[in-house]
């Protein structure tokens, strides 16, 4: 799918593929795509659906992920991805970005943008990052009014519940609040910062409701595979600030190289040459569009 060129699809559709591949199983590897180049990297490696991290999207934008976004600000990056990909997107949307106006605001403007699935957190605001230390959580009956109100707003948007709360109160909390979270409508229930293969497997046994588990970098959780996840019960895994992660690494580097030794070139080898990157992008299929602009002829070397 690209923006221009194909068709899109609509927003009930995407959210009604999304629903099916988590029903359908086997469990669902969703790697975070940061822009448009990775949801379409994305896609060309055979991934069903994606995921739009706050901290990856915070970042790109030279932020660190403490609330400092708003809704339409998210919902623009979503459509970003959306229009190059035309996959399923599941979007990190925090807080829901304040209370719960603020939160149907959110939902609303996401189905605009035809985002599949949200994720929302119990956290107060300003929020961090799960993996580290100092949270506070708002109210389960406050989290609750939030969830029904999605599903009030928004019915078609899939609605995954995060809860904050195994760091910060204990297992137990976190399990209590995730059954309440399910009975008030959420589709799925994603505990995060677990920090034992043991917590993950009682969570799957005692929570009835797909689960969402988070294999993020450096963070609390032990690295799993998405095999050890899925015979647990999760339905789905995420990588949320992966492609970020390893596309600043590359660029950390590059940019070092030149400063070093006044050249890239040592550095070719590893980078997406003009041929990759304009097949990626479908850029002929663009030039084509307009029968003004002469077709391009690439140099011999890429
Ligand atoms: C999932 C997460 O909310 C995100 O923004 O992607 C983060 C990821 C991270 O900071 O590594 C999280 O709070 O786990």
């Amino acid at each position: 799918m690209s923006w221009l060129i194909e068709n899109e699809p609509s927003q009930q559709q995407l959210a009604a593929s999304f629903r099916q591949l988590i029903e359908a199983g086997p469990i669902v590897k969703i790697p975070g795509t940061h822009d448009g180049m990775a949801a379409r990297l994305a896609k060309q490696a055979h991934f069903k659906a994606i995921y739009l991290s706050g901290a990856a999207y915070t970042a790109s934008r030279g932020l660190p992920d403490l609330g400092l976004i708003y809704s339409n600000e998210v919902a623009e990056r979503a459509r970003d991805l959306i229009r190059a990909s035309g996959l399923p997107l599941l979007v990190d949307i925090d807080t829901g970005f304040g209370g719960i106006l603020n939160v149907a605001r959110t939902a609303k403007e996401m189905v605009e943008a035809k985002v599949a699935a949200v994720q929302l957190e119990d956290q107060e605001l300003p929020k961090k990052c799960g993996h580290l230390s100092g949270k506070k959580l708002i109210s389960t009956e406050e989290m609750i009014q939030k969830i029904q109100t999605i599903k009030t707003v928004a019915p078609t948007l899939y609605l995954v519940a995060r809860t904050d709360a195994k760091s910060v109160d204990g297992i137990e909390e976190a399990i209590m609040r995730a059954k309440q979270y399910a009975a008030a409508g959420a589709d799925a229930i994603f505990p995060e910062a677990l920090e034992h293969p043991a917590e993950f497997q009682r969570f799957g046994l005692e929570v009835n409701c797909p689960l969402l588990a988070n294999m993020t970098e450096f963070g609390r959780t032990p690295y799993l595979t998405a095999e050890q996840f899925e015979s647990w019960g999760y339905r789905m895994v995420i990588y949320p600030v992966t492609s970020l992660r390893v596309a600043a690494k590359a660029y950390e580097k590059v940019f070092d190289e030149i400063q070093q030794t006044g050249t890239q070139q040592a550095s070719l080898e590893y980078m997406q040459t003009r041929h990759e990157l304009y097949e990626t992008i479908r850029y002929f299929d663009y030039e084509a569009l307009d029968k003004q602009i002469a077709k391009s002829v690439l140099p011999d070397k890429e």
